[in-house]
């Protein structure tokens, strides 16, 4: 456990405050937050040092060209969502495009959920407004709550427990279920159910589905049937936003005797929290767990730059990510110099792309979504610019759900925006699909398998 003074590790939680912390909950009652802290404090790891040191050797893969990431999930985990169906459905579609990704690519694919923790958001703006009443915004399950009530909006940092509870029961559920035979390769029909069957895309799916069952019959007729089709790695991600939470999760490893936050495997600093002298900078540069950095339009190279010389002053395989999310518009003219001067500066990461978050917009009914077409549009414009520059296209950060919700726009379904009322969920951002996830697989498959059909040379 990091005492709240460690000293040299871990600032404390004061003097992480002191430096300015951007979209922090303001708490009215501080006893009632020493008492959460403390209590957090005392609670068992929900990861593993070791486990985060293997996802960063398989990043390091990621950030060599070898391999590709897969990070997906909501935008923001609730409470109530934590249900067997829910974690199994999300992971469920995780796993199929890993699968369609691995097949149709012949890439290995690194799985790392956006679960069992992202239940913090950043906002736009402090307060919400509905009529002529205004209230604090909702700040993810992890600070205040949905409803709109003043009661409901105030900041209970009793939450902060609860967010370790349920992230604690959606982990133990995904390693039952990636160890104990659900993620077994043999189950590759069973993971298509007839929902997305009937789909096109589900028909697809299906056809891969069948050529990996007979390459399995095949392997096992000649006597190989290895522990890998049995089971996957499985790693979860969120975003480190409450410092109090994140804080109070970081302890020191009895191995190395070195600080890693063990609230989830990987954790990112969002676009609006990455401010180089800020809190949440200070933090994450502490902790030993691989990182990621949200960068979005208005990052410069010398600020990508200077994160990484304050994230990753030691040049750690697979510690930093850099996770742009440009816009479909912007990518082709903003990423270009951006990877140039940081690869120039000697700098290796690995470049995810987030083609959700520079692409939301108010629909005429007042839904917030996102066109499909520009999902694919910027993943199009980040494997092409990577692809003009001899950089590798390390992967995709999505916000999406295993159900059939109506939250983005278009896709082979052809969502309409007169649609979007059937079923939005979502209580932040709005989430691709399950069949609309799956196309995206298949999309990204194509994008990979050309750029292995181009000639090294030609580059
Ligand atoms: O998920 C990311 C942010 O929390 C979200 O985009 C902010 O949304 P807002 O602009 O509605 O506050
Ligand atoms: C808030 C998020 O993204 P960004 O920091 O890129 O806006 C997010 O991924 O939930």
């Amino acid at each position: 456990m990091v005492p709240d003074d460690a000293p040299g590790l871990i600032p404390d939680l004061a003097t992480l405050h002191a430096r300015g912390a951007a979209q922090q909950p303001t708490y009215p009652d501080p006893a009632a937050v020493q008492a959460a802290v403390q209590k957090l404090r005392g609670m068992p790891p929900l990861v593993f040092a070791g486990e985060c040191d293997d996802l960063k050797t398989k990043l390091a893969a990621v950030s060599r060209g070898e391999a590709f990431l897969l990070q997906g999930g909501d935008c923001a985990e609730t409470f109530d969502g934590v249900t067997a169906d829910n974690v199994r459905n999300k992971l469920r579609v995780l796993l199929q495009m890993a699968v369609v990704l691995t097949y149709a690519a012949s890439v290995p694919v690194v799985k790392l959920g956006r679960l069992a923790g992202q239940y913090a958001k950043p906002r736009s703006s402090d307060t919400e407004t509905r009529g002529d009443v205004t209230l604090p915004a909702y700040r993810g399950d992890a600070v205040n709550g949905f409803a709109f009530t003043p009661e409901s909006r105030v900041p209970d940092p009793q939450r902060l427990v609860d967010v370790y509870n349920s992230s604690a029961a959606t982990l133990n559920l995904v390693r039952a279920f990636v160890t104990g035979g659900y993620a077994d390769l043999r189950q590759v029909h069973a993971w298509n159910t007839s929902f997305v069957k009937s789909s096109g895309v589900g028909a697809r799916y299906e056809q891969v589905a069948d050529e990996i069952e007979r390459a399995l019959t095949f392997m096992k007729a000649i006597g190989a049937d290895p522990e890998e089709f049995h089971r996957v790695d499985f790693h979860s991600s969120h975003e480190a936003l409450v410092l109090e939470y994140e804080h109070a999760m970081t302890r020191i490893d009895s191995r190395t005797q070195a600080p890693y936050d063990v609230s989830a495997h990987f954790l990112w600093i969002g676009e609006r929290t990455r401010q180089l002298d800020g809190a949440h900078v200070e933090l994450l540069s502490r902790v030993q767990n691989p990182i990621g950095v949200k960068l979005g339009p208005t990052t410069t190279a010398d600020d990508a730059i200077a994160l990484a010389e304050r994230l990753d002053p030691h040049r750690e395989a697979g510690r930093l990510t850099f996770i742009t999310r440009m816009g479909a518009g912007k990518i082709r003219d903003l990423l270009p110099p951006l990877v140039e001067k940081v690869r120039a500066a000697g700098v290796e990461v690995a470049w995810v792309c987030d083609p959700m978050h520079g692409n939301t917009f108010e629909a005429s009914s007042g839904y917030k979504t996102r066109r499909f077409d520009d999902v694919i549009d910027e993943v199009q414009g980040f494997f092409d610019v990577h692809h003009g520059l001899g950089t590798w296209p390390g992967g995709i950060h999505v916000e999406l759900t295993g159900d059939d919700v109506t939250e983005c726009v278009g896709g082979g379904e052809a969502l309409a925006e007169a649609d979007l009322g059937n079923r939005y969920e979502s209580v932040c951002d709005p989430r691709l699909n399950r069949v609309q996830s799956l196309e995206l697989a298949f999309l990204v498959a194509d994008m990979l398998r050309r750029r292995d059909e181009t000639p090294v040379d030609a580059r």
